[in-house]
């Protein structure tokens, strides 16, 4: 019942309701009333049936006494006075009928035996009354009442209770049907204005209120909570469409996934990112377009956000139609709602395409060789520290190879620096092309290599790859129409075995250079530990220098300089020595580097300046020298950039008493460059005390032709290592040739040096060379040695010993 109830509408609920209170009510009334109506009546006729019974008894005691049955008979008819009498019988005795009434011919007799009676009692009301003679019982006196009128009587009263049922009900109806519009009313008017709002969703929609009760209440709740909504939903709207114009005009692509990992939503940006105009592209159509090398960092990302709701921050490449790449750095997390349930992923790409390319292009600057587009300095010093702790985790080997190209200076200097990036660039592409591709070549200053060789087995590998290396320098390299033969020293540390210290192996693989430089150059030589005895040497070398200088074991020697065209002396070259108590004869090769390094070569270099001005200007002013010989002392790059250089120089003209022209300075090329315009303003200052300026091992430095132009140089010194190879290297044949042309045509004098051979000679002769220098004409001589030369070269030149 109840659960019909609950599907019915409030109308029907309410008019049921009613009904069924109204009926119930009446129904337990009625009942009641009936009770207590068959109650009483039952009570009146029991009353009035022993008041009859009574005195008909009372009657009845003289008739009966003295057999008047007829007198009896009267007695009894006295009984149709009351119509709901059915009949009365008098016994004498319980087997003897005195007389009887009955009230119509349809009421049954009386019987003549008494216990007849008594067995029909039950239909009607009916009672025995005993009659008396002197409280003795002479007789029975029974009267019997019908039900009739009882039962007439609550029939009424039932017609009565159900008219008023009846009438009840219809009242009842008639109020619940006025109620339902007082109740129902207003909340349908609620719910067809809740319907409207859904319908037309516009929340301006007010229900009406036509009550002050609760339901008036119910309305004001109503209206006010829609008020609410209104307010809430103009600002959604209101940051919604902020949220639009601000998403329509960002620069960058908005995204939006719902939680089946669909895109839901894109911005026009996003679009114009991606080339879609129309229908938005499935996840996996989208993972299609991501550049392969960067899919698997994008995949794990993707899957990092979908399981472990982790952001996303990276950087990646889509491709576009035409499959060029478009890097674009993408932002993107999860989405959920209040109450933490995920609503989808909400992300962000921007192209840094451009930010990357200048990116590329910086990195490009900071970490590669612009010229040959190799790693550079700083690059190869990360790979390499990286490299070494790899090799310090796998347990393998590495090898660090340190190369030199053995002629670039000399390629650079007389064919032009675009001669010179040409070679290097071809030597960077072999030496790529020599090695693996996951070997790293790097160029880490001019003509300075470097090449990591990782994974190495066995120190065999590495000398395979050395060999290779060399090989491929062998093939001569066509430079402004001239074949140029390069070659390389190589010098090679391992890791673990040797260091697994950058630094040191950096330093390893650059002694195992120099040695491969000494030991002829184009070989290569693997880092021993005996090469860092030259180290300690020379630290112990430091200590010895200055006790040379204490204890004056230097001396000096000299070299003519000779004339190509008469042989006759031009000057000398002063040499310095040191005859070491216990070692012998230390070369300045050896001892000059360190005294360099620490300084005490402006001690040294000033001791010997003094020392040749004074011996020389004692040979020329006893005529041993000619008038114009000049004494060439060389000048270390400390020296030269000391600040007491001028002072020293004129102090020591001065002291000496040597005439300035008789005094040249040598610097070599190297020192020149190292800074090239304050070396100009040195040179210009020294020029200006009149003393000459040579450049020293021509060819072996950086210089170009537009610096030596500027330089206020007197004196050319084509390097030995030109001269050497005259006339097998014919490369070398050529240099020297155009050097000489070049320092003629800057007004220099050009000297050879290291002339051994008749065929140097005869070359440089050719090539009017001016001056010679070298083993061929004389070694460095003392000043006992020089003076008899100085005279043996006279008798030589006037018998032209030194012929072609
Ligand atoms: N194989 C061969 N060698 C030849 C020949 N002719 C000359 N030499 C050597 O070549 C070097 C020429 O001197 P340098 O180029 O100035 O090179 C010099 C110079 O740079 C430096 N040096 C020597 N004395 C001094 C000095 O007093 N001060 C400074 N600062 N450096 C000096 O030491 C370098 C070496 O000097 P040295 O050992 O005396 O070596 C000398 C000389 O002995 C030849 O025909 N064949």
């Amino acid at each position: 019942m109840i659960g019909t109830l609950r599907t019915q509408s409030l109308r029907r609920k309410l008019v049921m309701v009613a009904l069924i209170t109204t009926g119930l009510t009446l129904l337990t009334s009625n009942l009641a009333f009936i009770s207590l109506e068959y109650y009483l009546a039952r009570q009146d006729v029991e009353r009035k049936l022993t008041i009859l019974g009574e005195v008909i008894a009372n009657r009845a005691t003289a008739a009966l006494t003295f057999g008047d049955f007829d007198l009896l008979k009267t007695n009894l008819n006295t009984l149709k006075a009351d119509t709901s009498v059915q009949r009365g019988c008098i016994y004498a005795d319980p087997q003897t009928l005195a007389a009887g009434y009955r009230s119509q011919d349809s009421a049954p007799e009386c019987p003549r035996q008494l216990h007849s009676l008594q067995a029909n009692r039950q239909s009607t009301f009916s009672q025995f009354f005993p009659i008396l003679l002197d409280d003795t019982p002479i007789g029975t006196l029974y009267i019997e009442i019908s039900q009739q009128d009882l039962i007439h009587r609550i029939q009424q009263f039932l017609i009565f209770s159900g008219i008023i049922l009846a009438a009840a009900s219809i009242l009842s109806l008639l109020l619940a049907s006025r109620l339902q519009e007082v109740v129902a009313r207003p909340m349908r008017e609620l719910s067809d204005t809740l319907r409207n709002i859904m319908l037309r969703k516009d929340y301006s929609i007010r229900a009406s209120k036509e009550n002050n009760d609760e339901l008036g209440d119910l309305v004001d709740l109503f209206n006010s909570l829609l008020r609410t909504v209104e307010e809430e939903n103009a600002s959604l709207k209101t940051s919604e469409e902020r949220f639009r114009k601000l998403t329509a005009l960002s620069p960058v692509g908005i995204f939006q996934v719902d939680p089946k990992q669909h895109l839901q939503y894109v911005n026009q940006r996003w679009r114009d990112i991606h080339g879609v105009q129309d229908d938005l592209p499935g996840m996996q159509e989208w993972f299609a377009r991501i550049h392969p090398d960067d899919i698997s960092a994008v995949q794990h990302a993707w899957n990092r956000l979908i399981c472990e709701q982790e952001s996303i921050a990276l950087e990646l490449r889509l491709l576009r139609r035409d499959q060029s790449p478009l890097w674009i750095h993408m932002l993107a997390s999860a989405l959920h709602d209040r109450n933490g349930e995920l609503l989808g992923y909400l992300g962000a790409i921007s192209d840094i395409s451009e930010l990357k390319a200048a990116q590329i292009q910086m990195e490009t600057l900071a970490f590669y060789d612009p010229l040959t587009g190799l790693a550079n300095r700083r690059l190869f010093r990360n790979r390499l520290e990286k490299s070494v702790k790899s090799v310090l985790r796998s347990g393998s080997s590495m090898a660090l190879m340190f190369l030199d190209m053995d002629q670039f200076k000399r390629v650079n200097d007389t064919l032009g620096h675009d001669a010179g990036d040409i070679l290097l660039k071809e030597v960077a592409h072999r030496l790529s092309n020599t090695v693996r591709e996951n070997d790293t070549v790097s160029r880490i200053g001019g003509d300075e290599f470097t090449i990591l060789l990782t994974d190495v087995h066995h120190t065999s590998d590495v000398l395979v790859v050395a060999e290779k290396l060399l090989h491929a320098m062998a093939k001569p390299i066509r430079i402004k129409g001239q074949d140029i033969v390069t070659t390389v020293s190589i010098g090679i540390t391992m890791t673990p075995e040797d260091s697994t210290d950058a630094n040191t192996l950096m330093k390893n693989a650059d002694l195992a250079m120099y040695r491969a430089k000494e030991l002829g150059r184009n070989n290569f030589q693997f880092f021993s530990e005996d090469m860092n005895h030259s180290i300690l040497e020379h630290l112990s070398l430091e200590k010895e220098i200055n006790e040379a200088i204490a204890r004056q074991q230097f001396s000096l020697v000299f070299q003519p300089k000779i004339s190509l065209f008469d042989f006759g002396i031009t000057g000398v070259e002063t040499l310095i020595r040191w005859q070491h108590p216990e070692k012998g004869m230390i070369t300045p090769d050896r001892f000059i580097p360190v005294a360099e390094e620490t300084g005490q070569i402006l001690e040294i270099g000033s001791w010997v300046l003094e020392q040749s001005c004074r011996q020389i200007s004692s040979l020329i002013r006893s005529n041993v020298l000619p008038e114009h010989a000049k004494v060439a002392v060389n000048l270390s790059a400390r020296q030269f950039t000391d600040p007491h250089l001028l002072q020293r120089i004129r102090s020591v003209l001065e002291i000496t008493n040597i005439p300035p022209h008789c005094l040249e300075l040598e610097i070599t090329e190297s020192t020149l460059m190292e800074d090239v315009e304050s070396a100009i303003q040195i040179m210009q200052e020294i020029k200006k005390t009149g003393v000459a300026i040579a450049i020293d091992d021509f060819g072996t430095g950086y210089s170009s032709l537009a610096y030596i132009k500027r330089f206020p140089i007197d004196v050319l010194k084509v390097d030995r290592s030109f001269v050497m190879d005259i006339p097998e290297d014919k490369n070398d044949m050529a240099i020297t040739a155009a050097v000489i042309a070049m320092a003629h045509k800057l007004s220099m004098t050009v000297v050879a040096e290291g002339v051994e051979t008749q065929e140097q000679l005869q070359f440089l002769r050719q090539n009017n060379c001016d001056e010679g220098q070298g083993y061929l004409f004389s070694r460095p001589l003392s000043l006992g040695q020089l003076h008899q030369f100085l005279s043996e070269n006279e008798r030589l030149k006037d018998n032209n010993d030194i012929t072609l």
